[in-house]
C-alpha cells in the first residue's frame, strides 16, 4: 500500500519536476540541461533527473564562509541589515509544551516586534500543526505567514501516508508554508530516488502552500552530501531549502549555508528556477544574522535579499536584533526587561 501510494503519487510528481526542470520559471536565465540528457540516455532517466552534484572543498568553503563574517559594516548598512533580518524571520516555537497562549504571544511579537513603526513585522510564525488555527486567526490580515512543520517533524520517521496526511491537515488548518524533513536514513544509505520521491509527494500534498525542505545537515555528515541533498530537494520541487530542525547539533552554520547557497546559485544558472534559503537552528545573535546576509549577498546577490527568498528560522534571535537596533539608534543598550521574553 505504502509502496503503491509512493509509486503512484511520485511518478506523476517526478514527471512534473522533469518538465519544470526543462522549462525554468521565466525569470530570465537560459536553462541548461545539467546532465539530464545523460540521464535520459541511461534508461533510468524516464523517471528521475540527474542527482549528481559537484564535490565541495571543505577547507575552501569553511575559509570563505568565515572570511565573509569579518566584513565591517557601516552604521547605515548595519541598521538596514538588522531591519531586513527582522522581516526575514520565521519566529519559531517548536516545543512539546507549546500552548495557544504561547503562540498568541509569539504572533503579537511577529506582527509588532517593536513599538517603533520603522521596525518591520516578521515573515512568519512557525508552529506545530495543532497550533496552526491559533496562529492563523491571530495573524489574519497582517501579512505575516503561518508556517508549520509537518512530515513527522523532527525525525521524519513515519510511513509516507502518515506524513502526507500530516501535510494535508496542516494546509487544511491554514498553513501557508510547510517545513518538511527529508528521510536522512535514505539519504545516508544512498537511496536518492526514495528521498526525491518523498519530497515530490509532499510537494504535491502542499497544494498552494510553499514547501521548505529541511535537510538536517547536522546528520548528513559531509558537505558533499549536503550539496547532493540540496540538488535532490530542488529537483523534487522545494520552494526553499532549509538547513536544520533546530533539534540536532550542529544546526545552521555559515559554511553549510554557503554550500546550500552555492547549490541554489548553480541550480538557478542551470534551470532558471529561483529557490529560497532558510538557515535555522542556533542563530541567536544580530552579528550572526548579519553574517548570513553577507553570505547571501556575496553568493546570490541582492535579488535574494528579500523575505520571499531568504528566511531565518529562529526562536530567540529577534530580541538580540531589536537590542542592537536600539543600540544603533540611541547609542546605549536597553535592559533585558525592555523586550518581551520569547
Ligand atoms: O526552524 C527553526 C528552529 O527550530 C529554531 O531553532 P532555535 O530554537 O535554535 O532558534
Amino acid at each position: 500500500m505504502g509502496f503503491r501510494l509512493r509509486g503512484t503519487i511520485c511518478y506523476r510528481a517526478a514527471w512534473r519536476a522533469m518538465a519544470a526542470y526543462g522549462k525554468g520559471n521565466g525569470h530570465g536565465a537560459e536553462p541548461l540541461p545539467l546532465g539530464v540528457q545523460g540521464a535520459w540516455a541511461t534508461g533510468r532517466a524516464a523517471k528521475y533527473p540527474d542527482f549528481s552534484a559537484p564535490s565541495v572543498d571543505r577547507v575552501m568553503v569553511e575559509e570563505r564562509a568565515a572570511g565573509l563574517g569579518k566584513r565591517s559594516l557601516k552604521k547605515e548598512a548595519k541598521v538596514a541589515g538588522l531591519k531586513l533580518a527582522v522581516s526575514m524571520m520565521d519566529l519559531t516555537t517548536l516545543e512539546g509544551k507549546d500552548s495557544s497562549g504561547k503562540v498568541l504571544q509569539l504572533c503579537q511579537k511577529a506582527m509588532h516586534p517593536h513599538e517603533r513603526a520603522d521596525v518591520p513585522s516578521c515573515a512568519a510564525v512557525c508552529v506545530y500543526p495543532k497550533l496552526v488555527p491559533t496562529a492563523k486567526k491571530a495573524l489574519e490580515g497582517s501579512g505575516v505567514k503561518v508556517a508549520s512543520v509537518a512530515t513527522a517533524f523532527p525525525s521524519g520517521l513515519s510511513p509516507l501516508p502518515v506524513k502526507i496526511a500530516d501535510v494535508r491537515e496542516a494546509v487544511a488548518l491554514g498553513a501557508d508554508e510547510i517545513d518538511m524533513v527529508i528521510d536522512r536514513g535514505a539519504m545516508l544509505s544512498g537511496e536518492y530516488e526514495a528521498v526525491f520521491d518523498e519530497i515530490a509527494a509532499v510537494k504535491e500534498a502542499c497544494g498552494p502552500a510553499h514547501l521548505k525542505v529541511i535537510l538536517e545537515t547536522g546528520e548528513l555528515g559531509t558537505y558533499d552530501r549536503v550539496r547532493k541533498a540540496s540538488q535532490i530537494a530542488m529537483l523534487a520541487g522545494a520552494d526553499f531549502i532549509k538547513t536544520s530542525t533546530g533539534k540536532v547539533t550542529p544546526a545552521a552554520t555559515p559554511a553549510v549555508t554557503l554550500v546550500m547557497l552555492e547549490a541554489i546559485r548553480d541550480f538557478y544558472y542551470a534551470t532558471g528556477k529561483i529557490i529560497g534559503m532558510k538557515p535555522a537552528g542556533g542563530i541567536r545573535t544580530a552579528k550572526q544574522a548579519l553574517h548570513y546576509l553577507v553570505l547571501v549577498k556575496e553568493t546570490l546577490g541582492d535579488g535574494w535579499l528579500t523575505p520571499d527568498l531568504f528566511r531565518f528560522g529562529a526562536s530567540t534571535l529577534l530580541n538580540d536584533v531589536l537590542m542592537q537596533l536600539e543600540k544603533e539608534r540611541t547609542g546605549a543598550y536597553q535592559g533585558g526587561d525592555y523586550f518581551s521574553k520569547d
